[in-house]
C-alpha cells in the first residue's frame, strides 16, 4: 500500500468511498435500483455529485469517468498518446480475433497504425466512399419498393433498417446481400448460412455481460468460469466459416483472373485488402468489425431519428418539405434521394446531428485504457486504469446546452459550426482523436440516406391509430444505446395518399 502511494504525486480524482472487495459495484447497483435508469445515465447522476472527472473502482478495477467537454478534450487531445489504448472487455479476449481486431486493439502499435492508414487511404476515403453511392442507394431503393408493397401493415423499423445497412455494408465489402431483403419476398431463398446478423448480435450481447473476470482478474482471469468466452469463441467461428467461403472464392477468381469484382464501377474492399497482401485472419477480423461497429450504430441512430421525428410532427413537416423542395416529389412514391443531395440538406443534417446528441448510438466511448500513468486536470489517471468518456451526459449537460432534454434540431442551423468530427467536445458521438471513429465518412452518408428515403415518399404513423405523445422513449443499453421498445410504426406512400 505504502508502495503504491507513494507512486502517486498527485491525487485521484473524487468519487464515492469504494467498499472493501466489492468496491463502488455496491453503489452503483444501489444508484441504478434507485434511478431505474441504464449505465451511462448512473454515471451521469454520479458525475453531477462529484464533478466532472470521477474515480470509480469496479471490484479491483480502476475506472476513470469524464463527463465534461473539458474532461473529454483532455483525456481524447491532450492525453490521447497515454489514454488511447483499449480495454478489452475479458469475453472478447480469442486470441484469433482480438490480436487482428481493429476496435479491440489494446495499443496503438504497429499493426492498428497499418489498419488505420489503409482505412484512411483505401476503404474510407472520400474517392472510395463517393465510389459506392450508388450501391447504398440501390439498397435504399430496395428499402423503398418493399415499404410500397407492405402499405398499411404494421413495420419493425429497427429490423428493416438493420438489414438494409447491413446488405449496404456486406456490398461495400464483398459484394453480396447478407440478409435477404426484398430478394426474400421475390421468391430469392436465403442462404442460411448467410444470416449472420442473429450469431453476431448474441456475440454483442455477451460482450456486455457482466463477467468477474473483468472484476476480479487476478482472481479468476482465464478460466471463463461463466463461460462466456467459451460461447463467444463458438459464435466466432460460425462467422469466420461464413468470411473463410468468401475470401476462398475470390482468390480462386482473382487466380482464374474471373475475380476483381466490381462494384458499381469500384472495386469492394475485399479486393482492395486483398491487393494490399492482407492475410485471411486479418480479413476476417476486419470484415467482423466493420459489420458490428457500423451496423448497430447505424440503424440505432435512424430509428432514434425516426422516434423523435414522429414525436415531434412539426419537424417531421419541415424535414418533408425540405425534401420535397431539394428531391422533388415522389415520384409515386419510388424513392429518388441520392447521396448528391445530402449537403443541401442542412435541416436534415441537423436533425440526424440532434439525434446523435440527444441519444448517441455508442453513449459511452469504447473503454480507453491508460497505457501509463498521466495528469488529468490536476488528478493522477493511474497506469492500465479504464478511462470512459460519458457523451450522452455531454449531450444533455445544461451548462452546455440551452434546454438539453429537448429535440430542436434548429440549435444546429444556429450554431452551424458544431460538428461530430471531433474538433468541438460538446458534442463527440464519434470520439475524437487518433481513435476516432474511421467510419465516420459512411456513417455520415448511410444514415441520413435512410432517413430521406423514409420521411421523403411516406407519411408514418403508429399503429392502431396511437398517439405520438404515447410512444415512450426508454432507452436500454446493448453494446449500443437501444430503445427500451422497438419502434413499430405504419407506412402509407405519399401519392397513394394524393390519389
Ligand atoms: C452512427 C454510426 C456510428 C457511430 C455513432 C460510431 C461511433 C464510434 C465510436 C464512438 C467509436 C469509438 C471511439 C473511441 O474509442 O474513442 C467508434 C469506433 C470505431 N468505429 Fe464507429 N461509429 C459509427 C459507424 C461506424 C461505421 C459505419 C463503421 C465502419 C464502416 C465504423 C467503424 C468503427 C471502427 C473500426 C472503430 C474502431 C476504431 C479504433 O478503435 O481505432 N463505425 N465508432
Amino acid at each position: 500500500l505504502l508502495r503504491g502511494r507513494s507512486k502517486h504525486t498527485r491525487p485521484l480524482p473524487p468519487g464515492p468511498r469504494p467498499w472493501p472487495v466489492v468496491g463502488n459495484l455496491l453503489n452503483l447497483f444501489l444508484l441504478q435500483r434507485r434511478l431505474r435508469q441504464p449505465p451511462h445515465a448512473v454515471l451521469a447522476a454520479v458525475a453531477r455529485a462529484y464533478g466532472p472527472l470521477v474515480y470509480l473502482r469496479l471490484g479491483a478495477r480502476s475506472v476513470v469517468v469524464a463527463s465534461s467537454p473539458s474532461a473529454a478534450s483532455q483525456v481524447l487531445t491532450a492525453r490521447d498518446r497515454e489514454l488511447s489504448g483499449r480495454y478489452i472487455p475479458a469475453t472478447f479476449r480469442i486470441s484469433v480475433y482480438t490480436e487482428y481486431s481493429f476496435p479491440w486493439a489494446a495499443h496503438c502499435d504497429d499493426h492498428w497504425r497499418w489498419l488505420r492508414a489503409l482505412c484512411k487511404r483505401d476503404i474510407f476515403s472520400i474517392g472510395r466512399v463517393e465510389g459506392h453511392a450508388g450501391l447504398r442507394e440501390g439498397k435504399a431503393r430496395e428499402m423503398v419498393e418493399l415499404l410500397l408493397r407492405r402499405q398499411g401493415e404494421e413495420i419493425n423499423v429497427g429490423e428493416l433498417v438493420f438489414r438494409t445497412i447491413f446488405n449496404m455494408l456486406g456490398n461495400m465489402l464483398f459484394s453480396r446481400d447478407v440478409i435477404a431483403t426484398a430478394g426474400e419476398e421475390r421468391g430469392v431463398k436465403s442462404d442460411g448460412s448467410w444470416n449472420l446478423n442473429k450469431v453476431m448480435s448474441r456475440n454483442l450481447q455477451l460482450g456486455i455481460m457482466p463477467n468477474l473476470e473483468d472484476f476480479y482478474a487476478a482472481v479468476f482471469g482465464g478460466l471463463d468460469l461463466q463461460g462466456l468466452r467459451r460461447e463467444a469463441r463458438k459464435n466466432l467461428e460460425m462467422i469466420y466459416e461464413v468470411f473463410d467461403g468468401v475470401i476462398r472464392e475470390r482468390r480462386v477468381e482473382m487466380e482464374e483472373g474471373t475475380g476483381g469484382e466490381e462494384v458499381d464501377g469500384k472495386e469492394d474492399f475485399l479486393k482492395v485488402l486483398l491487393d494490399a497482401g492482407c492475410e485471411d485472419v486479418q480479413l476476417k477480423a476486419l470484415f467482423l468489425d466493420i459489420f458490428t461497429a457500423g451496423t448497430d450504430t447505424s440503424t440505432k441512430l435512424v430509428e432514434w431519428t425516426m422516434s423523435e421525428l414522429i414525436k415531434n410532427p412539426h419537424v417531421m413537416a419541415q424535414l418533408r418539405e425540405e425534401l420535397q423542395r431539394v428531391v422533388g416529389s415522389p415520384d409515386r412514391g419510388t424513392t429518388a434521394v441520392r447521396e448528391s443531395h445530402l449537403a443541401h440538406l442542412p435541416y436534415l443534417q441537423a436533425c440526424i446531428k440532434e439525434t446523435l446528441r440527444l441519444h448517441p448510438p455508442v453513449p459511452m466511448l469504447l473503454p480507453h485504457r491508460a497505457v501509463e500513468a498521466c495528469e488529468v486536470m490536476g488528478y493522477e489517471v493511474p497506469s492500465d486504469c479504464t478511462v470512459i468518456v460519458n457523451v450522452w451526459a455531454i449531450g444533455r449537460d445544461p451548462e452546455v446546452w440551452k434546454d438539453p432534454l429537448r429535440f430542436q434540431p434548429e440549435r444546429f442551423l444556429e450554431a452551424c459550426s458544431v460538428d461530430y468530427k471531433g474538433m468541438d467536445f460538446e458534442f463527440v458521438p464519434f470520439g475524437a482523436g487518433r481513435r476516432i471513429c474511421p467510419g465516420l465518412p459512411v456513417a455520415a452518408r448511410v444514415a441520413p440516406l435512410v432517413v430521406a428515403s423514409m420521411v421523403h415518399g411516406f407519411e408514418w404513423c403508429l399503429p392502431g391509430g396511437m398517439g405520438a405523445d404515447r410512444l415512450g422513449m426508454g432507452e436500454r443499453l446493448g453494446l449500443v444505446l437501444e430503445r427500451e421498445q422497438p419502434l413499430v410504426l405504419v407506412p402509407k406512400s405519399i401519392n397513394a395518399m394524393a390519389e
